[in-house]
């Protein structure tokens, strides 16, 4: 069984035609010729846009000379009430700045102290679930949420603060769209710029509650009571270039982005790798053996014992990359394969093309979770594989992201079976990879 792939557009479209197609879904927008091309064109009377699939342009633009491709002021603006100048918008020495701040609260060591944060989130997500039909996808976001929450502020997603940001959170997604249009379109300087008013009031809802919850943490770290989770790391290192520390505001724009980076792209991996699992029931029975375990002794080094469910995960993370799509901007005139790109133009990454393209994958749509202990899919994603980007501005919570995802992956599949219900779902993309209606799953209880 192929998992479900968006139907790419076939034929030529206007630049308002692929607007509106973009608006709807980033996926079925493109034509089916990106999952061969090298590299793709596209030339406005507004702007030049070029999407590289080409390992070699890459790694020009995100590890070699990453300072010359940075993120655009439209991505910026686009995201500022919610993100403020968080480190996933600012650039150069800014960008730096931040981190060299955050980078070593996430660090390998560092990792395993927050894992018990995890571990209670995955123990409370097999509490909460019960037999019978589940929208998987919401179930996978409360998850995701309370493992940011406990991981960061040691709350609970229940803690009334947690509990806000989050409800308030998806209020803000239902305005989503139209502001992702305007950051990932380079439209011309003068073209008004809007901002819904329900987003505005969502965001600065949003941004209310963390900035309750940073203050909270300041004054604890003052009189000594706070606790040491991630917050606290990085609320308390000081940058070894200037020993600047962040002050509350700039910590508020950080936690809005582990918030939104953190919480949406996880729900939205485990959710697919539930259903890929639901429908590939050989693999299920695989992570099912390896989640045949004591879960109240387990620890940060057992995940290397659940190699299998690794593997699932890093599949899904293939087929559905939570982030399908990156946008970076030329700084001067460059030259991509013989074609001259001017200053300003739009470089687009595509981790959903280049994981499926079809000169660099064996069985490019196929699930097989095999696969990553050949050979040759170690060269193939060497090449084509960046769920988490690369280079210096690579995702800050990879290692966290893996340990969470393979962790709960295997704790749901250890209490549950999973089984699919109704159509298969239609894989859309706003600001990450989601199902247009939902993704149903039945679940039972395992003996
Ligand atoms: C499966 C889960 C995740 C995926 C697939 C993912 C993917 C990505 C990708 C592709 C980027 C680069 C975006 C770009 O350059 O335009 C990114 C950036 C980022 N991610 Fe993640 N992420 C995940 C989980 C997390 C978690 C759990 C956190 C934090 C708790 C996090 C924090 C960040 C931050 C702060 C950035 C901005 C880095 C920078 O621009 O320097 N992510 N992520």
């Amino acid at each position: 069984m192929i998992p479900p792939k968006p139907t790419p557009r076939d034929g030529r479209v206007g630049l308002f035609g692929y607007m509106r197609r973009f608006r709807a879904d980033i996926l079925s927008a493109q034509p089916a010729r990106l999952y061969r091309a090298w590299m793709a064109e596209f030339r406005t009377p507004f702007f030049r846009s070029y999407m590289m699939n080409d390992p070699q342009l890459i790694d020009i633009v995100i590890k070699s000379r990453p300072d010359d491709f940075p993120k655009s002021d439209r991505v910026r603006e686009g995201l500022a009430p919610l993100l403020g100048r968080s480190v996933f918008v600012t650039n150069g020495a800014e960008w730096k700045r931040q981190r060299r701040i955050i980078d070593p609260a996430f660090a390998g060591g560092r990792l395993r102290d927050a894992f018990p944060g995890m571990l209670d989130a995955a123990q409370a997500m097999i509490e909460r679930a019960t037999e019978g039909e589940h929208e998987i996808e919401e179930l996978a976001s409360y998850a995701a949420a309370d493992v940011i929450f406990r991981t960061l502020f040691s709350v609970p997603i229940e803690d009334a603060l947690a509990a806000q940001v989050f409800r308030e959170f998806r209020d803000y997604q239902r305005t989503q769209p139209l502001l992702n249009i305007a950051a990932l379109i380079p439209m011309p300087r003068w073209m008004p710029r809007f901002h819904r008013r329900r987003t505005l009031a969502a965001a600065r809802s949003i941004r209310s509650a963390i900035t309750a919850l940073v203050d909270r943490r300041a004054v604890q770290i003052e009189d000594g009571s706070a606790p040491d989770d991630l917050a606290t790391k990085i609320m308390t290192f000081a940058d070894p270039d200037t020993g600047h520390r962040f002050s509350v505001p700039e910590m508020v724009d950080q936690v809005a982005i582990f918030f939104l980076a953190g919480h949406e792209t996880s729900a939205s991996a485990l959710a697919w790798a539930l259903y890929l699992l639901a429908t590939h029931e050989e693999a299920q029975d695989r992570v099912a053996a390896e989640a045949t375990r004591d879960w109240h002794t387990f620890k940060f080094s057992d995940l290397s014992q659940m190699p299998h469910t690794r593997d699932v995960f890093r599949e899904t993370l293939r087929l559905y990359p939570p982030v399908p799509m990156m946008v970076r901007e030329t700084t001067r005139p460059e030259t991509f394969r013989n074609r001259q790109a001017p200053t300003g133009a739009q470089i687009v990454l595509s981790p959903w093309h280049l994981h499926r393209h079809e000169r660099m994958w064996d069985n490019p749509d196929g699930f097989d979770p095999d696969r990553w202990q050949t050979g040759a899919t170690r060269e193939s994603a060497r090449q084509a594989y960046m769920p988490f980007s690369a280079g210096p501005r690579v995702c800050t919570g990879a290692g966290f992201a893996m340990a969470e995802g393979v962790l709960l992956l295997a704790r749901l599949i250890g209490a549950y079976r999973v089984a699919p219900i109704g159509d298969p779902p239609v894989p859309v993309a706003h600001l990450t990879v989601r199902s247009r209606d939902g993704i149903r799953l039945r679940l039972t209880l395992r003996q």
